[in-house]
């Protein structure tokens, strides 16, 4: 699934009304009967009614279209409308006529003094600017939001919050700060990014039926990994198999007190179906891991924390970072293993801070390394982004830069391969910030890499995977408390959830 621009969504509704065919007004009423519907069903025996404020965009179009559905449902609705000075677009009009035939009170905000109080009980429906928006708010427009945000009432934004820009930053801007937004056909670029949170609020995407050819004739490069994108990915077992089917991997990790890093690596390493794994761990875990791991072997290469890496040629994939700590050898280890690395090689934690401290290094990683930095330690490799756009462009610019995978973890993490092209992963949730979590991600990448996976297929169906497994997780345990052990106990129950 593609995440498409704003151009790229004025083009698919053009496409649509062209190619089903459709009318422009049929289309609108369709993506505003989604929404009545939502609303209805969404609202409480609380509710006292609807008020709804429209701008005269195609917005403005859906906010008339829905109090009219709304007061054909014997809903109480009054209406708002932003004078913004000219008629209004072609589809705001017909259904300013519509409106005119129902019960919805019609009222208009030519000036300052008729922003009308708002009463608490209703739900306000924002349909003032959706993604026709050019500029930041200003004006009486800016202060009907920023009345509406102060109202402390319930708000639910139509396609996008009035006010956020849907391809770039809105960081100081005036917005629409909603509980729901109801937007439609597909994710967009401003839902993705933790600036945006406290503005969108729980996210629902609404299928208004455009055409599905457009797809298949207009790729992005920004895409949605869900189900649909792992399952082509993750292939079936081989009857015949043996363990040597599924490679061997390598974990390097651990040192004094962070042998729990190594461990949950390589737990998730063999849960994710490698078929041999090695941990290079420090002497100090040589029991630990024995106990902990059984199914792995293991080579012990420094005393209390890890300070060679040999053989390594032999290994399909290696993770190397988690638990290592900060030492001044690790960057002569990073080297050592830069040099016999002849496949996969996935770079985490303190091997990621080695490397900030040792910015030469970045230029020396065997291509098709995947670094999985969450943001601060992105920011100490690659430097500060202004804004979350900024930063999405930056990991593009590194991953073809260094002919590299980076996967930014957040909310929606973010795989940029290094032929441009952003993928953001849906599954996961609050629940998976925990430490651990992110060495669990290590070991499953590992083992995907491990079995013959392409970089990009293991950071993409890993990321899924782990983010899937903790959803499994937190709805048996609660997002509160998920440790990181429990997403190695559920990544079983998510290779179950592809159906292979
Ligand atoms: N497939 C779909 O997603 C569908 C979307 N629909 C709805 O249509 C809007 C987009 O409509 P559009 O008329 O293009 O844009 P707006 O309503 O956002 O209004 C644009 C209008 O406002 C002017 N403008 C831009 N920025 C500002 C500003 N800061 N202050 C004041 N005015 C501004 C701009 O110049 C235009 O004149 C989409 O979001 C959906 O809600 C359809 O209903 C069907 C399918
Ligand atoms: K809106």
């Amino acid at each position: 699934m593609y995440i498409y621009s704003a151009t790229d969504i004025r083009a698919w509704d053009e496409y649509t009304i062209l190619h089903e065919p459709i009318t422009s007004i049929d289309l609108m009423e369709r993506a505003s009967q989604a929404c009545a519907e939502w609303l209805q069903q969404y609202q409480q025996q609380t509710t006292t009614g609807f008020v709804i404020f429209c701008g005269k965009g195609n917005n403005g179009g859906d906010g008339l279209a829905i109090a009219r559905l709304l007061a054909e449902s014997d809903h109480p609705v009054t209406v708002y409308i932003l004078e913004f000075g000219h008629k209004g677009t072609e589809d705001f009009q017909t259904n300013l006529a519509r409106l005119h035939g129902s019960k919805a009170v019609i009222k208009f905000i030519p000036a300052e003094e008729n922003i009308p109080a708002l009463t608490a009980g209703d739900i306000i429906i924002d349909a003032l600017l959706g993604s026709g928006l050019n500029r930041p708010l200003e004006g009486l427009t800016a202060k009907v939001v920023k009345h509406i945000n102060q109202s402390g009432l319930e708000v639910i934004a139509i396609d996008i919050p009035s006010g956020l820009m849907v391809d770039s930053s809105s960081i100081g801007n005036t917005v629409i700060t909603a509980q729901h937004t109801l937007s439609f056909q597909c994710y967009k670029p401003a839902f993705l990014v933790a600036e945006n949170e406290s503005f969108v609020g729980h996210l629902h995407i609404l299928d208004i039926g455009l055409h599905p050819n457009f797809p298949l004739e207009h790729p992005a490069a920004n895409r949605w990994i869900n189900q649909a994108l792992v399952q082509s990915i993750i292939k079936p077992r081989n009857k015949f198999a043996h363990k040597g089917t599924y490679g061997h991997a390598a974990i390097i990790a651990g040192s004094q007190g962070m042998m729990g890093a190594a461990t949950l690596s390589a737990k998730a390493c063999l849960r994710s179906g490698a078929g041999k794994l090695t941990t290079h761990i420090p002497a100090v875990g040589y029991t630990i891991m024995q106990i902990a791991v059984p199914e792995a072997m293991t080579y012990t290469a420094g005393k209390e924390y890890i300070e060679l890496a040999v053989d390594l040629g032999k290994y399909d994939a290696i993770g190397a970072g988690p638990g290592w700590a900060q030492h001044d050898t690790h960057k002569a280890l990073l080297e050592s293993i830069f040099q016999q690395t002849t496949k996969a090689l996935i770079l985490d934690a303190d091997a990621l801070n080695t490397m900030a401290q040792h910015q030469q290094l970045l230029e020396r990683l065997p291509r098709h390394t995947i670094i999985t930095p969450h943001p601060k330690e992105f920011e100490r490799l690659f430097g500060k982004s202004a804004n979350d756009f900024d930063r999405i462009q930056l990991a593009l610019k590194k991953a073809a830069h260094f002919k590299i995978i980076i996967v930014l973890k957040g909310r929606y993490t973010l795989v940029a391969t290094p032929d441009g092209l952003a993928y953001f992963n849906s599954t996961g949730n609050p629940g998976m910030a925990t430490g651990g979590s992110g060495d669990v991600l290590t070991g499953i990448i590992t083992g995907l890499a491990a079995q013959g996976y392409t970089p990009s297929e293991a950071a993409i169906a890993g990321v899924f995977l782990h983010g899937l497994a903790g959803d499994l997780a937190a709805a048996y345990t609660s997002q509160e408390s998920l440790i990181a052990s429990d997403l190695v106990e559920y990544l079983g129950d998510a290779f179950h959830q592809l159906v292979l």
